[in-house]
Order: C-alpha cells, then structure tokens, then sequence
C-alpha cells in the first residue's frame, strides 16, 4: 500500500501567526502517527515562515514513523540542518527564495553533477534521497543519472486538470512512473494532492511508495477532524 506522509507545515503556520506553541507542531505530528499515518513530511523554508530549524530537531526526537524533510540543497544551513538528524528521507526541491510554495521540479539533466554529489552527500550518511521533479521522462531518466534512490513527481498539475479532463491529468504521470520503473527508481509524489484527486492518482500510477500530503489535509481536518481526515486518505489509498 503507497504510504501516507502528512505534511505538517500548515500547523506551524498556524502556530507562528499568534508566536506561543499553539498548535505544538510536535503534538500534532504524534496525533498524525497514532491516526495511521506512515510518515511525517516537513518543508523548512529559509525564512522559517511556518516549520522552524528547532522543530526539525523536536520531531525528530519524538516521532517514530518515516521522516522526510524537504527543501533546497542549495541553501548549506538547510544541507546542515539534515546531516545533523539523519531523517529517513531527504527530498531535494529547488525553491527559489520568495517562493510562495513549490512551482517546479529540478532539471536533472542541467544539474546532473550537483545533484549527484548532493545525493552521495546525503546517501553517505545513511539517508535515503528523493529527488522533486516534473512529470516528464527526461527529466526521471537524469535524476536515475545522479544516483538518487527515489524521485518524488510535483503533482500540481494532474491536481489543476483533475475533474475536466482526468485521462489527459493522468497521462504523463503515468509515463513518469512507467520510466522510473524502467531506471530502478523508487516512486513518490506529492502537492496539490486531496480527498478528490487522490484515489484516481494511487489506482493508475504503477509502483507508487508514498505521497506527502499537506495544504488540502490540514484543511479538511478544520472541518472533519484529523483522526477522520487521516482514515479518510488512508482509505484512498488501499486498492
Ligand atoms: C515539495 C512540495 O510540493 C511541498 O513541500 C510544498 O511545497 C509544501 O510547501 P509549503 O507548505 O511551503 O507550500
Ligand atoms: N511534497 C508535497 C508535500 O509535502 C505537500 O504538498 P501540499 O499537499 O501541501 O501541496
């Protein structure tokens, strides 16, 4: 079954707007973990406008599922940050500075060198590497060039095609899945992904790990609670 990484930003945004620890991002990723959830997924941006630096290192010492931080490697306080908590994962996003969130994935074939001592960097201390990126088979084949274990696929835009059009979504994620298959790459993906769009995403792309979801999931959890959010994703993602 692909596996559920809640992504806890939206929770430190919540907490950062009033200052104080109300909600406490590290309670909160605990209630995750005890609803079902299989991994906790944090995005640290450089100006800490919701997950601080400090929090990385407060969940790390209490969650107990699969972690996976994300962020730009071109930042070394963000390279630093990972190195010093060994999460389970690392997903390599290429952010620029005053990005509202993530737009795009890297081009792995422009920067296939940095990458690949980016990814043997992180690898060389026992933590497994993702690697963002669109869904265009070019692209998958040159992150399988840089040694990487996973790619995660930047859904934004199956989720912005979803309900008008959902074969022509779906398309290119599924040549995606079906290249990386074909290079030995694990699989995952992630943004924009919801209680509509999720179910039809899981059921068609071949080989899918694990989607970190955020944004619509914090969401949901205003209104349906987040014991009954997480079950809710969770079902959408049994076949
Ligand atoms: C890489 C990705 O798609 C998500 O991490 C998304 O960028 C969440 O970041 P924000 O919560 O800052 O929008
Ligand atoms: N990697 C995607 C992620 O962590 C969450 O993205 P979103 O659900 O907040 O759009």
């Amino acid at each position: 079954m692909t596996k559920l990484s809640v992504n806890i930003n939206k929770i430190a945004t919540l907490r950062n707007s009033r200052g104080g620890n109300i909600p406490n991002v590290v309670a909160a990723a605990l209630a995750c973990e005890r609803f079902g959830a299989q991994g906790i997924t944090v995005h640290p941006r450089p100006d800490e406008r919701h997950i601080r630096y400090q929090d990385v290192y407060d969940l790390k010492a209490e969650i107990t599922t699969e972690f996976n931080i994300e962020g730009n490697c071109q930042e070394q306080k963000f390279i630093d940050l990972v190195l010093a908590n060994k999460p389970t994962q690392v997903t390599l996003v290429p952010d620029v500075l005053d990005q509202i969130t993530s737009n795009h994935g890297w081009d792995t074939i422009k920067n296939r060198d940095y990458l690949k001592d980016m990814v043997k960097r992180f690898q060389d201390s026992g933590i497994r590497v993702s690697i963002f990126v669109d869904p265009d088979e070019a692209m998958v084949e040159g992150a399988a060039e840089t040694g990487t274990d996973r790619i995660e696929l930047y859904t934004e835009a199956y989720a912005a095609e979803f309900g008008y059009d959902d074969q022509t979504a779906i398309t290119p994620y599924i040549k995606a899945a079906r290249k990386a298959q074909e290079v030995g790459l694990g699989l995952n993906a992630g943004h924009d992904l919801d209680l509509h769009n999720l179910k039809y995403f899981n059921e068609r792309i071949p080989g899918l790990l694990e989607v970190s979801i955020g944004h619509a999931l914090i969401a949901d959890a205003l209104y349906l609670g987040l014991e009954e959010t997480i079950k809710r994703y969770l079902a959408c993602l049994k076949v």
